[in-house]
């Protein structure tokens, strides 16, 4: 039986007056990666932030586990849900060790998924590499055990092989019955790891496909929906 983690119902949102997301549909299964894509503007991260809690939908429903929810991120945190952007939300002035204690689950499961900062641990967040920063923000978000991670452009700034590392990652917590929403502009990288792809324009998803059927065609997929003209 599937075990769908996040649902998003006819969701509309955007930013003051103006909607920017359209009756929007989507779902995301436990243990599936499941890619967003679509051309600059076309909706994604307020997609991802309306889903989160932190603009505000404007109608239409977000469910986390089956529970509708309406409240801001913190508290649809406590429900299972986890949020990775590429601001790298660690703090800076503290060490690798105090930032995965900050985190709500354990530091082990973190330094498990990312061995890499276990040499790390002494050091202040804010010296480390960019990778080295997004290890962190993720295993502290993984290590909460959430139902579903939404992943916000996690290859901006960042080497190829850091990205692979990253997404890897993302392989390893999907095997353990996490569902991750994955927004990434490197096509070929979000169609390598995820499952599933939405295809998002001006607003609305065009169409949904298996990654592997889109995989074989990535050139089309560029010419035809990701080019902005
Ligand atoms: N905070 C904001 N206030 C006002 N308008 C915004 C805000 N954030 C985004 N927008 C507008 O909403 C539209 C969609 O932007 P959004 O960032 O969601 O798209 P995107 O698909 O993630 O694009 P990109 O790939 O370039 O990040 C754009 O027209 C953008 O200018």
């Amino acid at each position: 039986m599937t075990n769908t983690v996040l649902t998003a119902d006819r969701l509309c949102a955007g930013h003051g007056g103006t909607r920017v997301v359209h009756d929007l549909d989507l779902h995301v299964d436990s243990g599936e990666i499941v890619a967003l894509i679509g051309p600059n503007g076309a909706g994604k991260t307020t997609t991802l932030m309306t889903l989160a809690g932190v603009v505000a939908s404007q109608s239409g429903s977000v469910a986390i586990g089956g529970v509708v929810m309406t409240s801001p991120l913190h508290i649809r945190a406590r429900r299972g849900l986890a949020v990775v952007t590429q601001e790298r939300s660690v703090f800076m002035g503290l060490s690798v060790r105090d930032n995965l204690r900050l985190g709500s689950g354990p530091p082990e499961d973190a330094l498990e998924l990312f061995p890499e900062l276990e040499a790390l641990q002494g050091r202040k967040a804010g010296v480390l590499s960019g990778g080295e920063q997004q290890m962190l923000t993720m295993g502290r978000a993984l290590a909460s055990k959430p139902k579903v991670l939404l992943v916000d452009e996690l290859s901006i700034g960042l080497a190829p092989q850091v990205v692979s590392r990253l997404l890897d990652a993302l392989t390893v917590a999907a095997s353990t019955g996490v569902g991750i929403l994955l927004v990434e502009q490197k096509l070929d990288q979000a169609l390598a790891v995820s499952n599933r792809a939405y295809l998002m324009r001006r607003g609305h998803i065009e169409f949904e496909a298996p990654s592997a059927d889109l995989r074989t065609r990535t050139e089309d997929v560029h010419r035809m929906y990701l080019s902005n003209s």
